[in-house]
């Protein structure tokens, strides 16, 4: 089976990285299409498959596609694809927002699996949902999961909403618990630590309190309640937080997103 990925960017070049790595293909049979030349050729010193610049020669020879381009760029991507898509290819898209039905239209196909990734899928560490337009096979959506599963973990779901409402909670997410990470970074440099030191204690910290919540079955609010000694240090910073609108902020965050997302399919 030959992959090609389009879009040599941030994910592109994790799924290619993935791939590899769970040698699920191998650098023959893998190729990326990345129109920066520029890019295309710093892709091409990293050995991750064969590198090409135009659509004209791979896109005719690939199984399975993976759309790995901006959300914005798709609808000049799609036109210059149609005109040699295969019916019988698979093309799984990874852009935010982007319907299947749009994916179909635009490209002239009717195979295609929507996935929402995240960044984290570059260590393995990642989480997507996916779900399927119903001309796709059962093999081919079981050989897309493992592909999947090579960037972390995945959930098949019913519905495209369910895919932007991914998109809004781990498809940006980690950005969201970068900020909070960078707040905290901060306020430890301020308080006299070094920044590799507050980078450290702050960074453990999370991976501490998520491995926590990740290995019990406590909720989060019990957890917080486990930290929290009576008339002590938690419990000040606790009650801080919610004399502000700090948690219905975050909320309201991860909802723009998902208009957003909405937006994006919509355009
Ligand atoms: N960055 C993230 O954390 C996540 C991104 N996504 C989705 O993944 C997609 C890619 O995002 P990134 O990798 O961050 O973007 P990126 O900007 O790093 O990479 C996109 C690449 O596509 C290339 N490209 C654009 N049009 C092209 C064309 N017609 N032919 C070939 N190459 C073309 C660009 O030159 C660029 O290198 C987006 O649709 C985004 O919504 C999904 C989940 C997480
Ligand atoms: O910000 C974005 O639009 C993409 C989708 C999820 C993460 N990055």
């Amino acid at each position: 089976m030959k992959i090609l990925v389009i879009g040599g960017g941030n994910m592109g070049k994790t799924y290619a990285r993935s791939l590899l790595r769970a040698h699920l293909v191998n650098q023959d049979d893998l190729m990326i299409l990345e129109r920066q030349s520029d890019k295309a050729e710093l892709l091409r010193d990293e050995k991750i498959g064969t590198i090409y610049t135009g659509p004209e020669t791979c896109l005719a020879a690939a199984d399975l596609i993976i759309l790995a381009v901006k959300p914005q760029d798709s609808g000049a991507l799609f036109a210059t694809l149609r005109p040699q898509t295969d019916p019988q290819q698979v093309y799984l898209s990874i852009m935010a927002g982007v319907t299947i039905k749009s994916i179909q239209e635009g490209l002239g196909v009717d195979k295609v699996i929507r996935a929402m990734p995240n960044l984290p899928a570059q260590i393995g560490l990642g989480m997507t949902a996916y779900t399927a337009s119903d001309a796709v096979t059962r093999i081919e959506l079981v050989l897309v999961q493992n592909l999947l599963n090579t960037t972390g973990k995945a959930i098949y779901v019913d519905d495209e909403y369910s895919i932007d409402a991914t998109t809004a909670i781990s498809g940006s997410g980690p950005a969201y618990v970068l900020y909070f990470m960078e707040a905290m970074i901060e306020a430890a440099t301020e308080m006299g630590f070094n920044n590799s030191q507050a980078e450290l204690l702050v960074a453990q910290t999370f991976r501490g309190a998520v491995e926590l919540q990740m290995k019990n079955d406590l909720t989060c609010r019990e957890w917080i309640e486990r930290v929290s000694s009576k008339g002590g240090t938690t419990e000040a910073a606790m009650n801080t937080f919610r004399a502000t609108s700090v948690f219905e902020d975050i909320k309201s965050g991860a909802r723009a997103a998902l208009e957003r997302a909405i937006e994006l399919g919509r355009s």
